[in-house]
């Protein structure tokens, strides 16, 4: 137990997905788990383990930003022994490759969050995926034949920047794909823990030419990314 989590030691598999939205963590477990049972819901922050494929298998949200994240994996790496977590978030377009819908899948995630910046002294340190699960995760969109784009995420403490799109122009100049609010984190905390990471957001509402999705059709374009993000667990 700890002061986020009521969830006992064994109860999370070694692989967690990563909601940010704890109804989605809820709609990953009754949907595609099998044998679900309730791990956490201190907050209303669920998590759930289940089997999928017949392989055990877990689903913590995360809240939103990085600091709430950082909280949820800290904890799930240092107190409940987590070796793998995948993020399974929703994004906002920055390019015009990207169509609403399309997965980015985050090869590495820019920030201008504090967490990060402060923690390396003179260094600009890199956020990455692991790599094993990287190219697992391209492969199999690939195969799916998934709308998929692999690249910078950007991972920003501020939803709703002063500035709109005018703060995003130096990372579009420089290829970013999407904007979320925790990659940066989740791939630095599993640098220092050496565990492994990967982010896949779905893109749904695109900042470069303002189509969205609407609330309704957000859950069903989950799935793919859902169903990708599981076959890449149980494989870690
Ligand atoms: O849909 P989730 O996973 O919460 O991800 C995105 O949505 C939230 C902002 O609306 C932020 O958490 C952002 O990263
Ligand atoms: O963080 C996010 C998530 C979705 N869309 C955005 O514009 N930002």
């Amino acid at each position: 137990m700890t002061p986020h989590n009521s969830a006992k030691a064994g109860d999370y598999a070694d692989s967690v997905l990563l909601p940010g939205d704890p109804l989605r963590a809820r709609w990953i477990a009754e949907n595609f788990f099998e044998d679900a049972v309730e791990v956490n819901a201190v907050r209303n922050c669920l998590g759930y383990t289940g089997t999928y494929k017949g392989q055990r298998v877990s689903v913590q949200a995360t809240g939103m930003g990085q600091p709430s994240l950082s909280i949820y994996v800290h904890e799930l790496i240092n107190f409940y022994g987590v070796k793998n977590l995948i993020r399974v978030g929703t994004c906002g377009g920055l390019s015009e490759k990207v169509a609403v819908r399309d997965l980015v899948i985050a090869q590495g995630a820019t920030t201008d969050s504090t967490l990060v910046k402060d923690a390396f002294g003179p260094y600009n340190f890199a956020p990455i995926a692991d790599f094993g699960l990287l190219r697992d995760c391209v492969a199999r969109a690939e195969v799916a034949g998934l709308n998929y784009h692999v690249g910078n995420m950007v991972s920003s403490d501020i939803f709703y920047h002063d500035d709109g799109l005018k703060s995003y122009e130096v990372v579009i100049r420089h290829g970013a794909l999407g904007v979320e609010m925790e990659a940066a984190a989740l791939y630095t905390l599993a640098a220092r823990f050496g565990v492994k990471a990967l982010a896949v957001c779905t893109m749904t509402d695109s900042l470069i030419t303002g189509a969205a999705l609407s609330a309704a059709d957000r859950q069903s374009s989950l799935r793919d990314m859902v169903t990708l993000a599981l076959d890449v667990a149980i494989n870690a």
